[in-house]
């Protein structure tokens, strides 16, 4: 798994089209989502995920958690996004990491939304800018 962590002023989508054949069934009003002081996490699910995506959930989790911790964010934005890794997981497993993942940041504490799954989105991101505002982590189940 690849993750891209912004720690932003806002996130903001709106959903246009649809990317895959089957995306997520969303309602009306997951077309549109905003957070503000947020950090958002922008993931790409990879092959190698599929050995244990049970492991990777608690791998990201751990490590969403630590930057939150850093930069004092209580909110996540988690956002699929298909363009961190050029060996991407088919969509039904990463769908189901994804969500794993927005349950668990829910369990521990944090206010979550989650940008629908398979669908093109427009976007605006305001990123602060401290030193702690742009990283990325890559995650690797052990098996
Ligand atoms: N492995 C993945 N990790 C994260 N998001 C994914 C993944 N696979 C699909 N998606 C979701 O599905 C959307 C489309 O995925 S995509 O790989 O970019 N495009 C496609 O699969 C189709 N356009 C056929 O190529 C992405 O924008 C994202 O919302």
């Amino acid at each position: 798994m690849r993750m891209l962590l912004i720690h932003s002023d806002y996130l903001e989508y709106e959903v246009k089209d649809k990317a895959l054949k089957n995306p997520e069934p969303i309602s009306e009003e997951q077309k549109k989502g905003r957070l503000e002081e947020v950090l958002a996490v922008f993931m790409s699910v990879e092959k190698a995920d599929e050995t244990n995506p049970d492991e990777v959930v608690e791998k990201a989790v751990v490590e969403i958690k630590d930057v939150a911790s850093q930069v004092k964010a209580g909110r996540i934005f988690v956002y699929p996004f298909a363009h961190l890794s050029s060996e991407l997981a088919k969509p039904d497993v990463a769908l189901k990491v994804l969500q794993r993942i927005e349950e668990r940041l829910m369990e521990e504490g944090f206010e979550v939304k989650r940008a629908p799954f398979g669908y093109y989105k427009a976007f605006r991101l305001s990123c602060k800018g401290h030193p702690l505002a742009e990283l990325s982590r890559t995650i690797v189940p052990s098996g």
